[in-house]
């Protein structure tokens, strides 16, 4: 072959290598609209609107071959958009905008000015219209879901059955029903009394959550309700059971989201999960969304997988934001041991930041009273002070487990007499403990903190608490 042919050939091979790889891009373009098309219509059914429905599926000839797969719909994509937009640009995509009155075109397609919808004008022949028997259908859905919070205090909005809110997808409204049926009842007993020691943490959740709804006037311009709060702390100083008393003593609708099982459960659909959450807790205000050990969901080094991490770190910002900005009376309000681990981003989205210290003795002896004085033991107050002065570091939740075991000390004296045959177990009588059997626990029982461990929660307040 000489020079000229050889270039030729090359030349040739060239343009059809060309050739192919715009009819590949042509085709992937081609291919694209028609899943868009086919999203569309699927969409469209879902939100039941039948006619229109029909109608795209004519005018672009859909095929009845195809169908969307079960994972893909459109509120799925927009939502990870703009959850990828958020992680990418660090600010909120912005979908629509207003258009320009004068300018804007309002194209009305002739086949659906001809025909109207089924849902919209019943007729003599068809009294109830095609989307108000979908609503019965689900009314009985709904109805469980009620039943499932029936023990919670509600409002009448709150006594709605999911169904009468209108457009939302059949996944939504799965998940919606799975989150109402984790509402947490009214009546698990815990009161503000319950919580001892804990004043300045009840005064301020009282702010965020009990006063604005009482007294909404009150709460306007720059006294705007709290409505994020994070209590963090040593293990068991009453983080979880001041959520417990919000829930009991708010009225509001309380979601409890648990770090470990929300991500377990919906992995990889944890921020779908997530933005359902909140938009039931809105649709249910006044709510509160309590989420436990954040730092597992939103610590700088999540384990979870890093991107499944990332966009679920990126839809709570982007609800946070929202709960933040709107008016809706939604508040949440999280725990973790943990705070130094969280994300910056996430942290600055709590506008409180409070500390649940180890309780110090003058809250130590109010504990023992507590604890003591419910179960009909009587301490006198030297009594008390002994004891609060002896159990330094003890957390509320191990002056409990004091408490418990000075009486089991106890009872076991009393089983050890019948283990001996001295009295039979149905003479046994039970005495109160006394302050000895208290100091005998003290020797077995050991705080989980310690200053050390204090120090570390103070220097952290010090440097990011906002309290
Ligand atoms: N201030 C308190 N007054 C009365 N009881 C308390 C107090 N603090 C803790 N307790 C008791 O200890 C138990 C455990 O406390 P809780 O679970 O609220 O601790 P926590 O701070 O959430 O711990 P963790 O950080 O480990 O989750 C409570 O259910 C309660 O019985």
């Amino acid at each position: 072959m000489d020079g000229c042919s050889e270039y030729i050939s090359a030349a040739g091979a060239q343009s059809a290598l060309q050739r192919n790889v715009r009819d590949r891009v042509k085709k992937e373009a081609s291919d694209r609209r028609r899943s868009i098309l086919y999203l569309i219509a699927a969409y469209l059914r879902e939100q039941n609107f039948t006619a229109s429905s029909e109608c795209l599926e004519a005018e672009v000839q859909l095929s009845s071959d195809f169908e969307v797969c079960d994972n893909i719909d459109l509120d799925t994509i927009l939502q990870e958009y703009q959850s990828y937009y958020y992680s990418k640009f660090n600010k909120h995509a912005k979908i629509l905008r207003k258009c320009n009155v004068q300018t804007r075109v309002v194209h009305v397609p002739k086949e659906t000015k001809k025909k109207s919808s089924p849902a919209a004008k019943p007729t003599q022949e068809n009294p109830v219209p095609q989307f108000q028997f979908e609503v019965r259908k689900l009314l009985g859905k709904g109805d469980e879901v009620v039943k499932a919070y029936s023990d919670v205090t509600l409002t009448d909005n709150q006594l709605r059955p999911l169904i009468d809110f209108d457009g939302y997808s059949s996944e939504w409204r799965e998940i919606a029903e799975i989150i109402l049926k984790e509402v947490v009842p009214g009546t698990m007993g815990v009161a503000w009394k319950d919580c001892v020691g804990l004043g300045a943490c009840i005064e301020l959740l009282k702010e965020a959550v009990v006063y604005p709804l009482k007294r909404p006037e009150l709460f306007t311009g720059l006294v705007t309700p709290w409505k994020g709060v994070l209590l963090y702390g040593p293990p068991g100083t009453g983080k979880t059971l001041l959520s417990k008393a919000v829930a009991c003593e708010s009225k509001t609708m309380f979601f409890n989201v648990t770090s470990s099982g929300f991500v377990h459960k919906y992995r990889g659909d944890s921020e779908k999960m997530l933005k359902v959450l909140f938009d039931v807790a809105r649709l249910y205000a006044p709510s509160t969304i309590f989420v436990d050990e954040l730092d597992a969901l939103a610590s700088c080094s999540s384990d979870f997988q890093h991107d499944a991490s990332r966009r679920f770190k990126a839809e709570l910002l982007i609800q946070l934001d929202g709960i933040l900005r709107d008016e809706d009376k939604v508040f949440v309000l999280a725990t973790t041991n943990r705070p130094w681990d969280l994300d910056s981003a996430v942290l600055r989205r709590f506008e409180k930041r409070i500390l649940v210290d180890l309780p110090g003795k003058e809250s130590r002896w109010k504990i023992f009273r507590y604890y003591f004085g419910g179960s009909g033991y009587k301490f006198n107050e030297l009594e008390l002070d002994a004891m609060s002065k002896r159990s330094a570091d003890f957390s509320g939740s191990d002056i409990k487990n004091l408490c418990r075991e000075a009486c089991m000390g106890k009872l076991r004296q009393g089983l050890r007499r019948v283990e001996n045959n001295e009295i039979k177990i149905e003479n046994l009588e039970v005495n109160s403990p006394c302050l000895d059997d208290v100091l005998a626990a003290l020797m077995k029982i050991r705080p989980v903190a310690n200053a050390r461990v204090q120090e570390k929660y103070l220097k952290w307040r010090d440097e990011f608490g906002c309290y």
